[in-house]
Parts: structure tokens; sequence; C-alpha cells
């Protein structure tokens, strides 16, 4: 997978150099390149920004930088990606369908945002998806795009060592998974519940799921009412 990302900061994204994601760019598996927006901008102080027409709080990023930038970096078949606090939420089925495409293009806005006709045009000639992480207000598109990068690196081919991994998680399977112990089997007096270490392997999965649809229901009764009701035995769903 071939992915451009750009930013007026592109030293946020050295964490990409870590851990999986700078081995799958090392194997290959990730062809990861960060631009910096300025270099589209041509006079002296390299201008991004500009106060907004209208009126209101802030600057707005110039439509012509992230022009020739986009221009420049999105090939023909790619789609182009923008965090936006007005997006889609983003989703772990967003995160399979992005992973699944060949050329991603992130763009990193700052200030009070991107001047709209530059989505605008963009959406002209590839798909445009404005995605937010949740409903809270950060600095810019960076720290959004670094987690979009691990949620789709991890779906990708040879990534993730144990492919079990994907089938289990919670946002996989629709419900939040059950809670993980390991060694010592005592730790300052509590113990790891007798069931794990049974060897029953059958019993243990009842065991898990049940812990599974204790904490859905608990924590995200959204996730829990929309669990297909067939799947759920009677005795097992909440009243
Ligand atoms: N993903 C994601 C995001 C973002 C995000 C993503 C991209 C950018 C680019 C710039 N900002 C800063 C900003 C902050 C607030 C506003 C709204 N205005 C404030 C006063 C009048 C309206 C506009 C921009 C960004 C924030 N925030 N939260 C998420 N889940």
């Amino acid at each position: 997978m071939k992915v451009d990302i750009v930013s007026i900061f592109p030293d946020y994204f050295a964490p990409l150099d870590l851990s999986l994601i700078g081995k799958a760019r090392t194997t290959g598996t990730l062809d990861l390149t960060v631009h910096d927006l300025r270099q589209w901008t041509y006079d002296v102080h390299r201008t991004v920004d500009d106060s907004p027409y209208g009126g209101g709080p802030g600057m707005v990023m110039r439509p012509e930088p992230w022009g020739e930038a986009l221009d420049a970096v999105a090939s023909p078949g790619a789609a182009l990606v923008v965090p936006s606090p007005v997006g889609k939420p983003f989703t772990q089925a967003d995160a399979h369908r992005l992973a699944g495409l060949d050329h991603l293009v992130f763009a990193c806005g700052r200030y009070e945002g991107i001047d709209q006709r530059v989505i605008d045009d963009a959406a002209d000639r590839m798909p445009v998806h404005e995605v937010s992480l949740g409903d809270y207000v950060l600095f810019g598109g960076e720290v959004a795009v670094i987690v979009i990068m691990e949620a789709i690196t991890r779906l990708l081919p040879g990534v993730l060592g144990n492919a079990d991994s994907l089938t289990e998680e919670s946002h996989a399977a629709g419900l939040l998974e059950a809670p993980v112990y390991t060694k010592p089997q005592s730790w300052r007096g509590r113990e790891v519940p007798d069931v794990l270490r049974s060897g029953d392997h059958g019993r243990i999965a009842r065991w898990r799921r049940e812990q599974s649809l204790l904490r859905t229901a608990e924590r995200r009764p959204d996730m829990y009412a929309a669990y297909p009701p067939d799947s759920l035995d009677k005795k097992d769903r909440k009243a």
C-alpha cells in the first residue's frame, strides 16, 4: 500500500518509523512518504493560512498550496482522507475499507481547517473521505492520521504476527473482548480466574463470551443493542 501524508508538521510522523509500522515500511508492505505542505508555497514567509471570509475565529488554510500538493502526490487511483472535526466518525469498518486500497493521501489540516474548495476540487477527481476520530477537538489532523495509520496498517497482510488477533478483536466481532491475564497466577493477592487455567477450551470460550457480553452491555450499550439478536441466546440478552 502506498500512503502520502501532507502536513505543515512533518516531524509529527516520526512515530511511524517505529514498531510494526516501521517494520511494514522496511519490508515494503507500506510505502509511506510524508510531505511538508510548505514546499508548495513560494513567498518568503512560506504562508499557508489567511483570515476567514465572513469573519470568525482563527485562520483558514489557503487553497493554492493544497491544490498544488494534491496535484503532485495524488495518483489517478488515489483516495483522499481528510481528518476533520466535522467528518464522519471513523470506524473499524472504515479501516478495513481503506486497508484494501492501493493509494491513500492524507491531508492534515491545521488552524480552523482547509479552504472548502480544496475538498470540492479533489472530489471532482478522486474519492474523498472526511473523517473524525470522535467528539472532541484536536489542534489539527496529524494525530488523527497517526491513529488511522495504525488502524489500517494492522490489517495489512503479514503485519500482525497472529492473524487470529484480528478476528477476535472487539470492534471486529461486535462485542468488547474479555479481560486478559498472564503469569504470575497470583499477583498482589489477585488470582487468575480458575477457568482460564482449566484447559477446558469449550468452558474457556463460554466464559470469555459471557465476559464480553457483560462488558459490552455495561460499557457500550450501543454496541450491545446492535449485536445481531439471533446471535444471542435469550438467557444471554440483558433484560
Ligand atoms: N479527525 C479529527 C478531529 C479534529 C481535527 C481534525 C483536523 C483539523 C484541522 C484543524 N483542526 C482544528 C480545529 C478545531 C476546531 C474547529 C471548529 N471551529 C472552532 C471554532 C469554530 C469552529 C476547526 C478546526 C482540526 C481538528 N478535531 N477533533 C477530531 N476528532
